[in-house]
């Protein structure tokens, strides 16, 4: 068993670098972190360097990254999975300097999508300077696409610490790895993908601000706002470029008694079972998987 202590960053490529990076700061709100490497931006949202970063070339995401305890787990962990048949590469020192970790491995999971294992992921001392005032304070969750959400949970609880928080029937699992509860979830979808990244305001009146701020941009808005019966957190979806799909939330639950938590089960055809304000519900776009000619494995 894997213990993953966090979520850690979403790589998505990107056609446009320029107006993806415009799109996450001044629409969403991020931070984009300087340097020198071409083709790469790093956006940010909390004391991570990064969370989200962008790498010019085909759209779509490129893989999921979560962190473990140290250099000693992530060898642990890359044997395990190569034990249990996962073809595991190991980032070169480039690779994981333009990650900003101490070392990165990567592999497909059982329905193709690409997630990456990191340790000691950098940290920026200095406040986040948002490109706008959104109130975020934190990447909050990152949701990727299975054909068969039970399979997903078992492969997420059996390979690693997932653990499921709540189920909306077959068409979605939230897992929790920490107190929170959900920073990985799975939506069923045909193909592997990245459903959505999550990122958490400070209040509520956020939500709204945010919801009337992008609606004046003209940004399409995917569902929302409305409150999620599973964690409780009010939430907003909207679409970026190149089909990534951003949510804001507000509230989200926390599962401090561990022993005494039960997922519940939601069945998706019943009214209030995705907001219990009864909006207009639909799944959020889904950025596909990208597997370019040449990229390992
Ligand atoms: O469709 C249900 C989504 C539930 C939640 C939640 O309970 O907060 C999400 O954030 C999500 O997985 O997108
Ligand atoms: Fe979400």
């Amino acid at each position: 068993m894997i213990e993953l202590t966090d979520i850690a960053y979403v790589r998505s490529g990107v056609a446009d670098l320029d107006r993806a990076v415009r799109f996450a700061t001044e629409v969403v709100g991020l931070e984009h972190v300087g340097s020198d490497e071409v083709g790469v931006a790093h956006l940010r949202a909390d004391a991570r360097h990064h969370c989200l970063a962008f790498v010019e070339g085909a759209s779509g995401v490129i893989a999921s990254a979560f962190t473990v305890a140290d250099e000693d787990a992530l060898a642990l962990a890359e044997t395990e999975l190569e034990t249990r048949g996962f073809h595991v590469w190991r980032g070169t020192a480039e690779d994981a300097r333009t990650r900003r970790v101490g070392a990165v491995v990567g592999f497909d999971d059982p329905f193709g999508n690409r997630l990456e294992l990191v340790c000691a992921q950098q940290s920026l001392g200095r406040p986040v300077v948002p490109g706008r005032a959104s109130g975020i304070t934190e990447f909050g969750h990152l949701c990727l696409d299975a054909p068969d959400v039970a399979e997903a949970h078992r492969f997420f609880s059996t390979t690693f610490n997932a653990r499921a928080s709540d189920w909306i029937g077959d068409a979605a699992c939230l897992m929790r790895i920490d107190e929170v509860h959900h920073k990985l979830a799975v939506f069923r979808g045909d193909h592997p993908g990245l459903c959505h990244v999550n990122f958490q305001v400070a209040e509520l009146d956020d939500v709204f601000r945010n919801w009337h701020h992008l609606q004046d941009l003209g940004v399409e808005i995917e569902m929302g706002p409305g409150r999620h019966p599973q964690s409780g957190a009010v939430f907003l979806y909207f679409l970026g470029p190149e089909g990534l799909t951003y949510e804001y939330s507000y509230g989200v639950r926390r599962i401090t008694d561990e022993a005494a938590w039960r997922p519940r089960f939601f069945d998706p055809a019943e009214r209030g079972s995705i907001d219990m304000w009864l909006g207009p519900t639909q799944k959020p776009i889904t950025q596909p998987q990208l597997l370019p000619e040449g990229v390992r494995p």
